[in-house]
Order: structure tokens, then sequence, then C-alpha cells
């Protein structure tokens, strides 16, 4: 494998060549690069159908919420207000081993990242948030990417509680209110259409994806310069 040394030295291990080729191209190029930030869950990976699946097989006989009549971003806070004990009976499901990994991808996120990451002069990450409950979520966060978007992508893998500290042009994420530390994030959020937001009225500044059908190439060309 052909190795820049100092690259090897900065990052404290060997950075392939490609990747190395990539970044001096960027850094010697005219124009600026675009930086898009997706998230996860909502957006890529069937939170919303995997929690309603396993909650149903493990909870038979308790109430659930199809997915028609979800509202407000938190499963548990909407299980809760359905009767008190369902909220504890929600949390359940995805800090049990197995939720993550299990999810089923999003029509077209996958194909639309691996052609994000294939356009000139645009870097793709996956901007994704871990439950607190971390003795599985990390973890198979980076197995559902090596899984469905191949080990080279695990590169591309930014895991936060707070996405407000992440610089990137777009954040293309499902949960409509976005808040950490910084006020004033680098990023547009471009809000991902989920069972639990579709009946929000937001802000008219802030755009939508209706799905990966949706024209996320015009969202992205929108921000180059
Ligand atoms: C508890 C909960 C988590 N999540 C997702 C959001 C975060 O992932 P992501 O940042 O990939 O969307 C992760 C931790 O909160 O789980 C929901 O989408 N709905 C929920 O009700
Ligand atoms: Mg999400």
């Amino acid at each position: 494998m052909l190795l820049c040394a100092t690259a090897t030295r900065l990052l404290g291990r060997p950075v392939p060549f490609k990747r190395i080729a990539k970044n001096m191209s960027s850094s010697s190029a005219a124009g600026k690069r675009l930086r898009v930030l997706v998230d996860m869950d909502g957006v890529l990976a069937d939170f919303e159908g995997g929690f309603l699946k396993k909650y149903r097989a493990r909870y038979p006989d308790e109430p659930f919420i199809n997915l028609d009549d979800r509202r407000g971003f938190w499963v548990s806070t909407q299980y809760g207000q359905l009767r008190s004990d369902l909220c504890e009976k929600a949390i359940s499901i995805w800090q049990s081993k197995g939720f993550f990994i299990d999810l089923q991808p999003l029509p077209g996120g996958v194909e639309a990242v691996k052609e994000m990451a294939r356009m000139d002069d645009t870097d793709v990450f996956i901007c994704t948030s871990p439950i607190k409950h971390y003795k599985h979520c990390p973890y198979e966060k980076y197995a559902w990417v090596e899984k469905h978007l191949g080990g080279d992508f695990l590169e591309q893998v930014i895991l936060t509680r707070d996405k407000t500290l992440v610089a990137g042009d777009l954040l293309i994420d499902d949960k409509p209110d976005i808040q950490g530390v910084e006020p004033r994030p680098a990023w547009e959020h471009i809000l991902f259409t989920a069972c639990h937001n579709q009946h929000l009225s937001v802000c008219p500044s802030q755009r939508r994806l209706l799905s990966w059908s949706d024209d996320w190439r015009a969202i992205l060309d929108s921000k180059r310069q």
C-alpha cells in the first residue's frame, strides 16, 4: 500500500493512498468542497418500523401506536401518554441487543449516500447520536454502516450526542429541533420526513426532504459555490 509519510505521522496510523489523494486535491482545488452530514435513524435506518415490529413481538398483549398515528420525535413519550408503564417498555426495546443492527435500510438511502460519496468535491459523513445506554448501540451503529455501506465507510462515521458541534454545509436529519451547545451550527438542517414529523408545520425557511426519492441532488447543488 502506498503511504504518505506526513499524513501517516499526523494521523498516527497508515492512511490509504486513495483517501490522501482525495484530500490533497480538495485543498488544491479552487472551489470549496461540499460537506454533507447524513443522520442514521429515521433517515438511513428504519428506527420506527424496527421499533414497532420488536415491541409488538415482545409485548403482544399491550396497546401500540400505528406508524400513521405517531406524533412527536420521542417514541417513549407518546407510549407513556398512552399508558404510563408503556414508556419503560418502549425504552426496553431499543436498549436490547440486536435492535440497532437489525434495523432495515430506508428505501433509497444507502444508494443515495453511496452516490453522494462518488460525487466530485463532495464529502459525506454519517452523523448519528448513540443512546446513553451504550452497551450495544455504538457497536451496532458501526456494524450497520459496515454491513450496508461497506468497511471503507467506517471512516465517515461521526458518533456524537451534540450535532451542533459538527461543521458541515448540510445536515439531513429527521429530528425537528436539533440543539446543543453551539447556538449557530454551521450546517443548514434539512428535515427528513418521517412518520413522527410529517404533520408538523415547520417554519417556511426550513427545507424538507420528503424521502430519498425526493430531489436530494438539487438540495446539494443549491449549497455548492
Ligand atoms: C429514543 C429514540 C431514539 N431515536 C434515535 C435518534 C438517534 O439516532 P440518529 O441520530 O441516528 O437519528 C438515536 C439516539 O437517540 O436513536 C429515535 O429516532 N427516536 C427515539 O424515540
Ligand atoms: Mg434520526
